[in-house]
């Protein structure tokens, strides 16, 4: 339990606690050995004086011997009065050897009647005088002393034996002077050794605690303005000294985890509201920016741009070349985007191959849409990575606040069903948000559900069309065309789900799927004995350049037994494009093994003949609008020309695509082309129906009989997915 005084000392400030402390002490080292002294001192005296009045006594004992020998008090009357002389001797008293007053002597005119002999008479008994001589003896050293006397009782001997007694008693105010003069130097002492201590004391406690207030000092100024770089100059090498450095060194530590701190909260603050990819802001920071941007522009009347841009097939981009490339395509992809718009627009990832763009007070949908055509041109260039050179297209929405949405959702959605708009107009395209396009979205949506179902179902079948060699009329292939047998729409063309299917990623399913059964089908043809016809199989660009391709057509040619010389692989000019070097690769081993590899609809795409020679292909197909216009436009005949004199010189097949009329027929003929495909010669069919072509006939020749009807049959194409 602390004593209350503790409790208020403990709480005093420092100096006053290191002032009282010292003052404390030096008083109280001043005081005992100012006592010390003073005692000492007293003693001295005494002793002086004792040894004075003993040797006094001694001497009137000594002389007065024969007087009380003889009992004849006068000759030590005579001794005992030069002694009184001295004018500190108050009485002197000899007794008898009996113990009886023999000679008292006062000094003149002094009468102590404090003095035990003083008031016994001369015929005090023996008694008497004993009990005063003890009294005496007792005060000698006690109350005697201090009451102002001082005495002595001496034995008077003679020849060894006491024959008396002399009691002296003397004035002790010399002493007492002395002791009260050595009392005051002892005081005087204190008080000027106390003023020097106050001033000692001050300066020393400043000594210590000054260092410990100036570092107080310094850390309410550091805790206050939490400058955790400010350091503090140590003031000396001792403890205090030491403290300074462990200061420092903590100052140091909550400097460094300060600094780690901070780092790690921007970082926090950046992965919240930044994209941690492309460091363009994230879905949060965009939201945030938009709702504060819609807010202003309500209150000026302005119009906000909303702008959503996917990428195309970003997703293959990803599963073939992987995702460090992804990554970077994405990274540059941002780059881009932002030298389109102003410094107060916001460019955001929302995620994926997704960016989000809204640009304020855009004064017109014509002026949302230039913006919009410059983002879709931006893609034109080819973006390269490390060593190759990628080409990728977006496809962007825009919908324009007020007019199409009045929140940041709303106008999110819209523009995203913008931008699915633009990809079912063949991608690389921006659309304009129409009210229209809802439906579209919701169909859409529904028809997303039913594909990823319709493998599972079997809702697919093949149709196959034949490929006829132009010189001998026989088919020399067959390319395999999907339909899918939806339950509610009918059937539907690949036009209809192939892109759906490629955007969903389920592409590789379906592929899967295909290269299967038509596998399965031509090895079933081969197995019937009917004339060896390869099966052609489209493969989407973007699941063409799967790592797996490879793997996953041996597998199959495994798994149906097919020859790979029956197989023939149609791929188009922009999966040729998208990665050179797999590509490449991919093909010569596909090749190698016996595969035919065909370039679908070319004449379309890059249309250079150039950069064909670098890769293993055996055949070209001619896009069919070339065809369907070559007898009109004499550019695109000088284009068929151009494509199958420049095939030939690299000897490769020639296939032309589309043929529905004999003129058609006859002209590529005259130019030399290989072979046709076309509703001249038949339309896609199923397997029963194509395995009738498979015949030594000249199916050429069957057709020309039969030519106009079969141009005609242009009717009989799909139409809305029906055949
Ligand atoms: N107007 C006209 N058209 C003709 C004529 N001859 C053939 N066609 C049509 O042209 C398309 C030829 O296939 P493609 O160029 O590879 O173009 C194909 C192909 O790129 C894609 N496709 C079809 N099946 C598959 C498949 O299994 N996988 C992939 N990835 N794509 C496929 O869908 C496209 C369209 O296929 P289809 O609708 O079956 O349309 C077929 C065919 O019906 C003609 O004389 N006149």
């Amino acid at each position: 339990m602390r004593r209350p005084g503790e409790k208020f000392i403990r709480n005093l400030p420092l100096q006053r606690k290191l002032m009282l402390i010292i003052m404390g002490c030096c008083t109280a080292t001043l005081f005992v050995s100012s006592l010390f002294f003073v005692a000492r001192e007293a003693k001295v005296l005494y002793r002086n004086q004792q040894e004075y009045l003993v040797s006094l006594a001694d001497m009137i004992g000594r002389n007065s011997a024969p007087a009380l020998a003889f009992n004849d008090p006068k000759p030590a009357l005579d001794t005992i009065r030069p002694v009184t002389e001295k004018g500190n001797i108050l009485a002197v008293y000899i007794l008898n050897k009996d113990g009886r007053l023999f000679v008292r002597y006062q000094a003149a005119g002094q009468v102590h009647t404090a003095l035990p002999l003083e008031g016994l008479p001369d015929w005090a008994s023996q008694d008497q005088v004993a009990e005063a001589v003890r009294q005496v003896t007792s005060e000698a050293y006690t109350s005697s002393f201090l009451s102002g006397y001082a005495s002595v009782v001496r034995p008077i001997r003679l020849d060894g034996e006491q024959i008396g007694t002399v009691v002296i008693h003397a004035n002790a105010s010399g002493f007492l002077n002395s002791l009260r003069w050595n009392v005051l130097v002892a005081l005087g002492f204190m008080a000027v050794t106390f003023l020097v201590f106050c001033l000692f004391s001050a300066r020393l406690q400043l000594m210590i605690s000054a260092p410990l207030l100036g570092l107080l000092a310094a850390m309410k100024e550091i805790s206050a303005s939490k400058n955790f770089a400010l350091r503090v100059t140590k003031p000396c090498d001792d403890e205090i000294g030491l403290l300074y450095d462990g200061f420092n060194e903590m100052l140091h530590e909550i400097e460094e985890r300060d600094q780690i701190l901070r780092q790690r909260q921007a970082h926090l603050q950046q992965l919240a509201h930044y994209d941690p990819l492309t460091r363009l802001p994230n879905r949060t920071l965009f939201y945030d920016r938009l709702a504060q941007a819609l807010f202003h522009a309500e209150r000026a009347r302005e119009a906000v741009a909303v702008i959503f841009i996917d990428l195309d097939h970003f997703k293959d981009i990803n599963d073939t070349l992987g995702h460090r490339t992804g990554d970077l395509l994405l990274i540059e992809v941002a780059g881009r985007l932002g030298t389109v718009v102003r410094s107060c627009d916001t460019v955001a990832r929302l995620g994926g191959d997704e960016f989000t763009i809204f640009c304020q007070n855009v004064a017109n949908e014509e002026n949302a849409a230039l913006v919009a055509q410059k983002l879709v041109a931006l893609f034109a260039t080819p973006f390269r990575l490390g060593s190759s050179e990628i080409r990728v297209t977006a496809s962007v929405g825009v919908t324009l606040f007020p007019h199409h949405g009045k929140t940041v959702d709303e106008l999110l959605m819209n523009a995203d069903i913008a931008m699915y708009h633009a990809k079912g107009c063949g991608k690389n395209v921006f659309a304009l948000f129409d009210k229209r396009m809802n439906e579209h979205a919701s169909e859409r949506v529904t028809l997303l559900a039913d594909l990823r179902q319709a493998v599972e179902l079997g809702q697919f079948v093949l149709h196959y069309q034949p490929k006829v060699d132009l010189l001998t009329g026989k088919v020399t292939s067959v390319e395999s065309l999907v339909r899918w047998m939806h339950p509610r729409l009918g059937m539907l063309a690949p036009d209809k789900f192939i892109r759906l299917a490629e955007e969903s990623g389920m592409i590789a399913e379906l592929t899967a799927w295909v290269l299967r059964t038509a596998c399965l089908q031509a090895k079933a043809w081969q197995d019937a004995n009917l004339a060896p016809v390869r099966v052609a199989v489209n493969l989407s660009p973007f699941h063409f350049q799967r790592q797996d391709v490879k793997q996953s057509v041996c597998a199959v040619l495994e798994a149906t037994g097919l020859d790979p010389t029956l197989l023939e692989i149609e791929i188009t000019e922009s999966a040729l494009m998208q990665n050179d070097e797999y590509t490449c690769r991919v093909l010569r081993e596909l090749r190698e093994m016996g595969i035919t590899i065909s370039v679908d609809d070319f004449g379309t795409g890059y249309s250079s003949l150039s950069y064909l020679h670098r890769f293993p292909i055996n055949t070209l197909k001619i896009d069919r609008t070339f065809i369907l216009n070559m007898m009109k436009s004499s550019e695109d005949q000088a284009i068929v020309t151009a494509i199958i004199a420049m095939a030939k010189s690299l000897k490769m097949q020639i296939v032309a695509e589309g043929v529905e009329s004999v003129d058609q027929l006859e002209a590529l003929k005259d130019q030399g082309c290989h072979e046709i495909q076309g509703f001249l010669v038949s339309r896609p069919v199923n397997a029963e129906r194509v395995a009738r072509f498979f015949t030594d006939e000249d199916h050429l020749q069957l057709q020309n009989s039969a030519a106009q009807p079969l141009a005609e049959g242009t009717a009989q194409h799909l139409v809305n997915g029906k055949a």
